[in-house]
């Protein structure tokens, strides 16, 4: 008698949820035929999208993207899993998406209203993937005003401290009778990016030899939430079960990253109260983003202390704001440079010819002082460095691509487009057009050197319009201080091909484990 019960119960439910399905999958179509402007592109499962053609390039995402270009030409659609993106892959077609006023630019968001990135908590803070445009809009005015050129001399201060640091660092492992030096680039490279910003942005001094290793791997496995939070829809990351375990352990990493970083400013917070209730004039010198956002929220000090800020930034900034725009500054700011540049040294081990001509544009600018501080006068003489990040960006840039979403009807690459609307200007494709580049694939700085042949947003580094980078100015500072100090003074050489780590998703790129020898080029180091 129960058996037949639990057997009309158990048929009962599979019934239901097979009517759930067919509801689903029927849903599911007939939105995808009643689109507007069907555009090529792989036809789409549901639940997983087009990803099932990413199959034959399981590992290698640029092949994928390459595949997807070749088949369905410069504009296609994805479904990543179900939501629809039109790919970019001309840079005629992206003019309206780099429009700078605000006013007049339709493509405000980066991933629009989001209800995954809403549960991992940075929907509506920081910059990156903040969907409330009014507190976007007070935080981005705030990044824009401490990365103003002014600010650049505590850049140029730092990233000479910094180095001076890294090598006396290098140095207690040389070896002299070989004359020569092994370093995990990677890694260093990673802990002088995020000292450099950690002083300039939260004004915290962090020894290079600090154990990163957890901040690391917190900030990185934040950056590997947002694909699997905007990916996942919400029963799926909590009633699948694998999805639902590792959907726990990023929710737990997003609260040890967010509880460090409340510490930072719950401590910076207590420090400056101290100070002025002790009126030792420490909160004066405190210039980084970090104390500017907390007297900002510090009303009755704001107007005697805070001189450089923007007069429209002077109210008060929630804690959880506070967060957010560290959060982006310190995820934006370490792993894109830092990365950037590890790429940079890839390109130029396998190219010696660039090598030697880049030395003799530094010998040109420091002769025999190769240790002298650099300085922004040095740097902006220096064109064929700027050629070799350009061509390196081209070929290998850290973020493959940037997202947008519209707000408004908007025309884009010939066809109208309804408000929510979702873009992924794919640089990676752009960077590599035929009708852009002549020998897309081959590495030649020498492009760069007349930039008179460049077409229009056929090189995007930082991106473009509202959203563009705010920290570009202080990137190119590490990228090109990076790049002078290391090879006005150093052969710089691959130890093992083999060994290096090269991770490679939808969004991003970065290498581990990239092992080089250093010698000195003049004479030995003492
Ligand atoms: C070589 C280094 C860097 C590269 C290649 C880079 C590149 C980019 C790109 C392509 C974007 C997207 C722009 C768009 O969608 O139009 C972006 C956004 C952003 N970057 Fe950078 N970036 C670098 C360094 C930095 C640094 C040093 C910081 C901060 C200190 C930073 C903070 C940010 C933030 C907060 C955003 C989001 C802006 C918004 O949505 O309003 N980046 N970056």
């Amino acid at each position: 008698m129960l058996s037949i019960f639990f057997n009309k119960i158990l048929g009962d439910l599979f019934a239901l949820l097979t009517l759930i399905i067919f509801i689903y999958i029927f849903n599911f179509y007939f939105k995808y035929f009643k689109r507007p402007n069907p555009l090529p592109g792989p036809f789409p499962l549901p639940f997983i999208g087009a990803l099932y053609t990413k199959r034959g390039h399981l590992s290698d995402t640029k092949a994928w993207m390459k595949w997807l270009n070749e088949s369905y030409g410069d504009l296609f659609e994805l479904y990543i899993a179900n939501n629809r993106v039109i790919h970019i892959c001309k840079a005629e077609y992206v003019e309206k998406f780099f429009i700078y006023s605000s006013k007049d630019n339709k493509f405000p968001h980066r991933f629009g209203h989001s209800e995954g990135l809403k549960e991992l908590g940075n929907n509506d803070i920081g910059l990156l993937a903040n969907a409330n445009l009014e507190g976007w809009k007070s935080s981005r005015l705030f990044f824009n005003s401490m990365f103003l050129p002014s600010h650049s001399e505590r850049a140029y201060d730092a990233a000479n401290k910094l180095w001076k640091e890294m090598e006396s660092n290098w140095l207690s492992n040389y070896n002299n009778s070989k004359n020569v030096l092994e370093i995990d680039m990677s890694d260093w490279i990673r802990r002088f990016g995020a000292s450099m910003i950690f002083d300039l942005n939260l004004g915290i001094k962090m020894p290079l030899m600090q154990d990163n290793k957890k901040l690391f791997s917190m900030l990185d496995m934040f950056m590997a939430s947002f694909e699997w939070f905007i990916v996942h829809p919400y029963w799926m990351r909590h009633y699948v079960p694998p999805i639902r375990a590792h959907t726990k352990r990023l929710l737990k990493n997003r609260d040890d990253l967010f509880a460090f970083i409340l510490k930072i400013i719950r401590e910076r917070r207590k420090e400056i109260e101290n100070s002025l209730i002790s009126k030792d004039g420490n909160a004066e010198k405190m210039k980084d983003m970090l104390s500017m956002m907390i007297m900002s929220n510090t009303s009755h000090i704001v107007d005697n202390l805070t001189d450089d800020l923007n007069p429209e930034l002077k109210r008060s900034m929630t804690e959880r704001e506070i967060l957010g725009n560290v959060l982006d500054s310190v995820f934006g700011g370490t792993a894109t440079a830092t990365s950037m540049f590890i790429h940079i040294v890839h390109m130029l081990t396998k190219n010696p010819n660039v090598v030697n001509r880049f030395r003799q544009e530094l010998d040109s600018v420091f002769g025999e002082d190769h240790e002298r501080p650099i300085t922004a006068h040095d740097l902006s003489k220096l064109k064929y460095c700027d050629a070799i990040i350009n061509e390196v960006v081209r070929l290998n840039h850290v973020l493959k691509l940037s997202a947008r979403v519209s707000t408004e009807r908007e025309e884009v690459a010939g066809y109208t487009w309804p408000a929510g609307s979702a873009f992924h200007i794919n640089f990676e494709r752009i960077h590599l057009n035929k009708s852009h580049w002549k020998d897309p694939e081959v590495f030649n700085p020498d492009r760069f050197m007349n930039n008179d042949n460049v077409t229009k947003n056929s090189l995007i580094q930082f991106g473009g319009g509202t959203r563009m980078c705010p920290g570009r100015k202080y990137a190119t500072i590490m990228l090109k201080g990076m790049m002078t100090m290391l090879y006005r003074k150093y052969e710089v050489e691959l130890v093992c091909e083999e060994d290096i780590v090269y991770h490679r998703d939808y969004l991003f790129a970065f290498y581990n484990n990239f092992i080089t020898k250093l010698s000195p080029i003049h004479k030995q180091i003492s």
